[in-house]
């Protein structure tokens, strides 16, 4: 019944450096030289701590970071499972969101024009795709949205392959750019379905509490994605006799388009040795699909928000990872990652930039 598991679900494939952990007491007391109290800047101290390791792994400096052109990737693709009314809007609107992003029109193009960040969007399987070209737009569709998994698994074997593929030859592209910092987004109706399915699937946690009202739907809606949901688990125990399952066979069976080549996006960021913002509840399950395909991947992420779905807190918890940001945002599109981007940025320049102790001659 088990494919045999393809290279690009194994960490070899990857091939993802080993950060110098020996650095740390040298970074950390670069941070303890400059004019502040001890630790007085919490967690920007941490991301500075986290940008050094990585960049510095490179140049060779780690006294020096730079955010170099940061960019929101916006994974769309759209869901068999919404169908079934799982949320406030049909699938369609996926399409007229991402015709939205290549208009200006939407939150992230706000944020992004305000924050000075770039944008691409990239098809990864909508039902119909935009025809015209358009500089901000990636045409790389997998197939017209995922069957419905609630019944039969979401895509084949292949299809997750191609995911994993096309998602690092998104991020590869972007990354030749000069880009040094990576955010993802998504945009996908019906897509916390398979995100709640695959946190179910991966952890083991029953659907009651891995599934939330997504867009906002009515307590009705809820009862019934739960039990789609249900459904799900129930097929998947079936066929594998286990309560979880391999990345691969996650995204095969409740999976999405957009996820998967997120997950291929953010492994090949970390391959070339570049960080990667994390966005909200769906981002966040393709971050923990990428960690179990190669762990090393996590040294290179930084978790932007803790977003309204209930269940981000469990997948935040499960990832140990701690969210920089908690504004009560639950929309997904990259918003809480293009949010994080000043954080970064201010990080970047203190551990840079800071006068030491020594330099400004202050005395304590
Ligand atoms: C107008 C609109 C804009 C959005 N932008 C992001 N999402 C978000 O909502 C969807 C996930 O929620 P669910 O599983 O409940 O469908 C995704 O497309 C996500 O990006 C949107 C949703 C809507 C309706
Ligand atoms: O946290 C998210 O990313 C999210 C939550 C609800 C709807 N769309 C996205």
């Amino acid at each position: 019944m088990h494919t045999p598991q393809h290279p690009v679900f194994t960490s070899e494939y990857w091939n993802i450096p080993q950060l110098d952990h020996a650095q740390l007491p040298d970074i950390q007391h670069h941070i303890d030289t400059k004019t502040k109290p001890i630790g007085a800047l919490g967690q920007l101290e941490s991301i500075a701590k986290k940008l050094s390791l990585t960049q510095g792994y490179h140049s060779g400096n780690y006294q020096y970071i730079e955010i170099n052109h940061p960019t929101i990737m916006i994974f769309a693709a759209d869901h068999g499972i919404a169908q079934n009314g799982v949320s406030i809007a049909s699938s369609e609107v996926t399409r007229q969101m991402v015709a939205n992003f290549l208009a200006g029109g939407a939150a992230i193009n706000c944020f992004c024009y305000t924050l000075d960040i770039q944008i691409k969007i990239i098809d990864a399987g909508m039902l119909q795709p935009i025809e015209t070209p358009h500089p901000m737009l990636i045409n790389q569709s997998i197939a017209s949205g995922t069957a419905d998994f609630s019944i039969k698994p979401a895509m084949t074997h292949v299809q997750a392959e191609q995911c994993l593929f096309m998602g690092q030859q998104a991020a590869v592209q972007q990354l030749q750019t000069g880009t040094n910092v990576l955010g993802f987004g998504e945009m996908g109706i019906g897509n916390t379905s398979a995100a709640s399915a695959l946190l179910s699937v991966l952890t083991g946690l029953p659907a009651q509490q891995t599934t939330g009202i997504g867009t906002g739907i009515t307590s009705e809606q809820l009862n019934k994605k739960i039990h789609l949901i249900d459904l799900a688990l129930q097929r998947v125990q079936q066929r594998y006799a286990s309560d979880t399952l391999d990345p691969q066979s996650a995204l095969v069976e409740v999976g999405g388009f957009e996820i998967g080549q997120i997950v291929g996006a953010m492994l090949a960021t970390a391959s070339a040795g570049k960080n990667i913002l994390v966005d909200g509840f769906i981002v966040s399950i393709a971050a923990l699909i990428a960690t179990r395909i190669a762990p090393q991947v996590q040294q290179f992420m930084l978790f932007a928000h803790c977003s309204a779905e209930n269940a981000h807190q469990l997948l935040l918890k499960e990832l140990n990872a701690t969210p920089l940001l908690d504004l009560g945002l639950r929309l997904g599109e990259g918003t809480g990652a293009a949010l994080a981007v000043p954080l970064l940025k201010v990080a970047a320049n203190f551990y840079t930039n800071m006068a030491t102790f020594d330099s400004a001659q202050v005395t304590v």
